[in-house]
Order: C-alpha cells, then sequence, then structure tokens
C-alpha cells in the first residue's frame, strides 16, 4: 500500500500557515510528521534547533510533564539553522528537495526531512513558499497543494505587526513577497485549495476537510 500523500501549506508570511499547523496537529496527534526546513534567518524567542512535532513520542516518553505543557513547548515552526556556507555545500551535493531565498535569507526542504517522516507512515506537511510550491511541482513527490492566504493586505500587515517578530525592513520585505504570492496564488490550478484564513474556525474545518481522506488512510493504518 502507498502511504499518505504529502501536503505542501503554503501562502503569505503571516497568513497563518502555523496557526493553523499546530492545531491540526495537536488534534491529530500521531497522523502529522512537519518536514523541518533549514534556514539561514536567526531562530526567533522559543525556537530551537531541528525540533519537529514528529519527536513528540520520543519527548512524551522522557518527561513526566503533563501532555498540554509539551505540547504548547513544541513549536511545528522550528528550522535547522545553518550557515549560508554549510546550506550551499548540502544545496550543491543535491541534498535539498527546493530551497528559495526569502526576505534576505536562504530556507530548503532536504530531501532526508521528507524521509524521516514519510518513514513513519505519517501525513508529511511541508510549509513552504510560492517558490517552493513550483519547484516542488517540478519533482515526484506528488503533495496536496493548498495555500492559506489573508483577508486583504492590511490584515496581513497588522498580523506580522502584531505578531512582533520583524523589524521594519524583514517586514517590508515579507510585504512585498505577500503582493507576489497573492498574484500567483490566484493562477488556476497552482493549488488544489485556497483557504481564506479570515475567521480562523472556518478556516481550520476547511482545512481538515481537504485532509479528510489522507487522514483516515493513517488511522485505518494504525488499527
Ligand atoms: N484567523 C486569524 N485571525 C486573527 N489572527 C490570526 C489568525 N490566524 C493567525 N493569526 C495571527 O497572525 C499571526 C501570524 O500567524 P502565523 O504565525 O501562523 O503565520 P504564518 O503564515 O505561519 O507566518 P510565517 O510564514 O511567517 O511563519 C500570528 O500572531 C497569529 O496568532
Ligand atoms: N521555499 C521554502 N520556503 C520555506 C521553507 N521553510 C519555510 N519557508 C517559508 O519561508 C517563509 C518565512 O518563514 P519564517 O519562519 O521565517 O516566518 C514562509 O513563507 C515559509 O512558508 C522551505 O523549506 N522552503
Amino acid at each position: 500500500m502507498s502511504g499518505p500523500r504529502p501536503v505542501v501549506l503554503s501562502g503569505p508570511s503571516g497568513a497563518g500557515k502555523s496557526t493553523l499547523l499546530k492545531r491540526l496537529m495537536k488534534e491529530y496527534e500521531g497522523v502529522f510528521g512537519f518536514s523541518v526546513s533549514h534556514t539561514t534567518r536567526n531562530p526567533r524567542p522559543g525556537e530551537e534547533d531541528g525540533k519537529g512535532l514528529n519527536c513528540l513520542p520520543m519527548l512524551l516518553g522522557a518527561t513526566l510533564l503533563p501532555v498540554a505543557d509539551i505540547l504548547s513547548s513544541v513549536s511545528s515552526e522550528d528550522y535547522h539553522f545553518v550557515t549560508r556556507e554549510s546550506m550551499q555545500e548540502g544545496i550543491d551535493k543535491g541534498e535539498f528537495i527546493e530551497n528559495a531565498e526569502f526576505s534576505g535569507n536562504m530556507y530548503g526542504t532536504s530531501k532526508s526531512s521528507i524521509e524521516d517522516v514519510q518513514a513513519q507512515n505519517l501525513i508529511c506537511i511541508l510549509d513552504v513558499d510560492i517558490q517552493g510550491v513550483q519547484n516542488i511541482k517540478k519533482t515526484d513527490l506528488n503533495p496536496i497543494y493548498i495555500s492559506i492566504q489573508p483577508p486583504s493586505m492590511e490584515i496581513l500587515e497588522k498580523r506580522l505587526r502584531d505578531r512582533q517578530t520583524e523589524t521594519e525592513d524583514s517586514l517590508q520585505k515579507r510585504l512585498e513577497a505577500a503582493r507576489i504570492d497573492m498574484e500567483l496564488s490566484k493562477e488556476p490550478g497552482v493549488f488544489d485549495i485556497v483557504i481564506i484564513n479570515d475567521d480562523l474556525e472556518g478556516a481550520y474545518e476547511k482545512l481538515k476537510s481537504v485532509l479528510v481522506e489522507e487522514i483516515q488512510k493513517v488511522q485505518d493504518a494504525k488499527k
């Protein structure tokens, strides 16, 4: 039997991808595994190197903390934080399925980050920008492509400012990238579904409805 299809989640920075993703992984524990990307950007407060949600079973086994505390401390967004030199070396060696320059930093998905998740028969989730989507389309990964979009540029800017993770310079770069993303994602056939994340509940229900078949496959395989 072939494993579950991977899922590519894309959309402008600040649209709400990781907010939705965290919720999904919490509700469907043991169904999804996050493909931990590499990046040359600096870690934000609370981010740790190389910690994906698919390490959850190990964390649960090794600690006496309540499950809720562990879940809130584990981010699905953490990266392998690397230097430009080591990232470029990995790219040159063919270790990445895709890579891109975004807001002044390099980002990329290593082949092993996907293989690690797929080896556990989990639905592999990739959170990538629009360049990542275009590059993954040239591979044989065959994921479900989902775009999370903000209701408007104004709301996106407010969410990014309120998140307090960006300098004015990186915020402006992200807004510029968002304009391009919002245009490209309108092209027919790029995404299987485009979800407008206005009301979080509604967006989350739509996200689940697209994934219901793959979720069922993983749950059936566990029986
Ligand atoms: N539906 C929503 N309504 C209001 N605020 C939201 C909604 N969804 C997400 N947010 C908030 O918007 C901010 C950006 O969300 P989030 O960090 O999930 O975006 P992202 O798409 O993962 O961004 P990035 O690509 O930069 O990681 C967060 O502070 C989050 O709490
Ligand atoms: N092409 C890729 N894009 C990626 C990857 N990992 C994350 N991203 C995208 O980068 C931006 C910014 O992320 P942030 O964590 O710095 O806010 C966001 O749009 C992500 O989707 C990757 O491996 N490849």
